[in-house]
């Protein structure tokens, strides 16, 4: 008899021993029976180990299915680093199958890419590193040098991946990729169909893929060769998993290049700190066409001012596009009373309700709960209740009551739902046919069209005001992502409302992204990243009691952890959603080893751990 470490998938249980008759190698496929459990489940065999001195249940079946070494490595430091059961970790991957076979086949790109003396200079540099980043102002055409560093890739018979966030995988991205790589490209995100996957897969293994574009899950498919994995808007959050284990898909994507000497393009025009720290990167400041921007600063307390709306209306004139950026999507994000100043919140949440007036309806964002929009204020029944916080449905609405003849479209969450949403919003301004697009921050990410001559911002001031180490470092980078939609061939302006015009000036006109993040640097040190490790743990439960109980109890086990420090802990910022209590902790350390050591520690299942927390 011979026995078997394996790792149940999708399951948050520790690795169990089962036996088997035959000799099965490790990464297999197989079906076992949990006990007291009646349905199969699937695990993955790790490992040939001693016979155990208890009683071992029996593998049921050995699948055609298998995870290779690169992938159980690559599972074992995310369940180590980020604190989860080897089967969730295994089951980010989409398992090779043992029937297809891979032929090489030989591939002819017929488009020629033609780079600029600058572009050449760039891919130079990354040509001579291993990994390296790619610090490219907007518009300086890093896609152009991304495509030829694949190309060469893919002509040593090798294959490559690139992530980009969920977004930015739009038609305009879809064609380019088409045009140079046809059906060597394939496109992978969450919402391609079941069947389209399946054949993806297919062909990802019998050689006729060679490259795939895709959001952060792209990166656990079966390569059998990876050459080159390409990390486009690397400072992106969206790379970040919000659900277990917590990785962050470019942070994996530097630890798999480094531990299997692989190359590895990180691109951005606002590389986050921990990259500009930590990778060797080439500058390139130069934008393909010829470019000019101008910013205008405005401080006012309207939703939208005056001034705004006069150079919307000279832009619409001018038969140029407009972009409208805020962080809030719905009508408003928050209604108050007027009389006893209380505002009106989720009943399952500790957070504000937003007006959604299309609906006619008030809805949390965070547990989707709606209502009616009361008439009077729920607290005190006798006040009515006033809209704070402007949204984009609002501003689409006072733009369209503004400019009835324009076409004034929305681009949100709410009004995005499916792919063939963005597919069409997303081809519609293409072809010139809307005049204004409000959106959120999916309008800011990697778009490339060329007749935006207007980027208007609000609602930065929110966004700078978070209390997150971070705050400085995303607004500002997202304020730079969004100027650079505006005037990308030619003539752009940038509207910013905002009462922190100084900070904002500064870095735009005077300063640089760079030296922004130079300053970072010092204003971080010895406090947080890069140059400490910091993780997050939240405790949460029905239970509000019982939780705050646990807490405590977590705080002194903490305490007593060497060589970690608790930088703070309480109740968490939104303390209540979908009825659970929540309370946080975050910790930090100089070394990875001591905080790794204490989060293993923390046992309960009212435990989520946030390894290299972005909050
Ligand atoms: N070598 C080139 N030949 C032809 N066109 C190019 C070349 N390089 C860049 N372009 C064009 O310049 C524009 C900007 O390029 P691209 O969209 O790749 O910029 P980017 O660096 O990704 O910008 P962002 O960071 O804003 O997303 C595109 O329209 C692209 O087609
Ligand atoms: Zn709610």
């Amino acid at each position: 008899m011979n026995y078997y470490e394996v790792a149940i998938l999708k399951s948050p249980l520790q690795n169990l021993t089962y036996q088997s008759e035959e000799i099965i190698e490790n990464g297999s496929l197989v079906e076992v029976l949990l006990a007291n459990r009646k349905s199969y489940n699937l695990a993955v065999v790790l490992k040939k180990v001693d016979k155990p001195d208890f009683k071992c249940s029996t593998i049921l079946s050995i699948k055609d299915e298998f995870y290779s070494s690169f992938m159980l490595e690559i599972a074992d430091f995310v369940s180590k680093y980020y604190i989860c059961s080897m089967g969730f970790a295994l089951s980010l991957f989409q398992a090779f199958d043992k029937n297809i076979s891979y032929k090489n086949l030989e591939i002819e790109y017929n488009k020629e890419i033609n780079l600029s003396s600058f572009q050449e200079e760039a891919k130079s540099f990354l040509d001579s590193k291993k990994q390296a980043l790619l610090f490219a102002k907007t518009g300086a055409g890093k896609t152009e040098i991304y495509i030829k560093t694949v190309k060469e890739i893919l002509k040593q018979g090798k294959q490559a991946v690139f992530l980009m966030p969920e977004i930015s995988l739009t038609p305009q991205m879809e064609k380019r990729l088409k045009e140079v790589f046809s059906t060597n490209v394939a496109i992978w995100h969450s919402k391609v169909t079941a069947k389209r996957k399946k054949e993806i897969l297919e062909k990802l293994q019998n050689g006729e893929i060679k490259l795939i574009a895709g959001a952060r899950s792209a990166l656990f498919l079966p390569y059998r060769d990876l050459g080159l994995i390409i990390v486009d808007e690397e400072h992106d959050s969206s790379y970040k998993s919000d659900t277990t284990p917590r990785y962050n898909a470019k942070d994996l994507a530097i630890f798999i290049a480094k531990k299997f000497d692989l190359r590895l393009i990180l691109g951005s025009a606002t590389p986050s700190l921990n990259s500009f720290y930590k990778i060797p990167y080439f500058e390139l400041d130069k934008t393909f066409y010829e470019t000019k921007k101008s910013y205008i600063f405005e401080n006012s307390s309207q939703n939208i001012s005056e001034k705004t709306i006069q150079l919307i209306q000279k832009s619409i004139e001018n038969k140029n596009q407009t972009i409208v950026f805020l962080p809030t999507r719905a009508n408003f994000k928050h209604q108050i009373c007027f009389d006893c100043g209380k505002s009106v919140e989720c009943p399952f949440c500790s957070v504000s309700m937003s007006l959604h007036k299309n609906d006619l309806a008030l809805k949390c964002h965070y547990c989707g709960f709606a209502q009616k929009i009361p008439d009077f204020c729920p607290s005190c029944k006798t006040g009515i209740v006033r809209n704070h916080r402007v949204g984009t449905a609002q501003i689409e609405e006072i733009l369209k009551e503004k400019f009835p003849s324009s076409v004034i479209k929305r681009f949100d969450k709410d009004s995005v739902k499916s792919e063939k949403s963005l597919k069409n919003i997303l081809e519609e301004f293409n072809e010139n046919k809307i005049d204004v697009l409000v959106g959120t921050q999916m309008l800011s990410k990697g778009h490339d069209y060329h007749n935006v001559k207007l980027a208007v911002v609000l609602g930065m001031d929110s966004l700078l005001n978070m209390n997150s180490y971070k705050a400085r470092e995303n607004a500002l980078s997202l304020l730079l992502q969004i100027a650079g939609r505006s005037g990308r061939n030619g003539f752009g302006e940038v509207v910013i409302e905002t009462k922190n015009e100084e900070f904002f000036k500064y870095y735009l006109e005077d300063g640089s992204y760079k030296e922004f993040l130079n300053s970072e640097l010092e204003f971080r040190k010895e406090l947080y990243p890069p140059f400490v490790k910091l993780a997050r743990v939240v405790l949460s439960s029905t239970n509000g009691l019982k939780v705050k109980d646990e807490l405590s109890l977590v705080v002194k086990e903490l305490k007593n952890s060497k060589d970690i420090e608790i930088v703070g802990f309480g109740e968490c910022a939104i303390f209540k959603i979908a009825n659970k209590y929540r309370y946080e902790i975050l910790i930090r350390s100089k070394e990875v080893k001591p905080l790794l050591k204490a989060l293993h520690h923390l046992k309960s299942t009212n435990i989520s751990i946030d390894m290299d927390t972005i909050y």
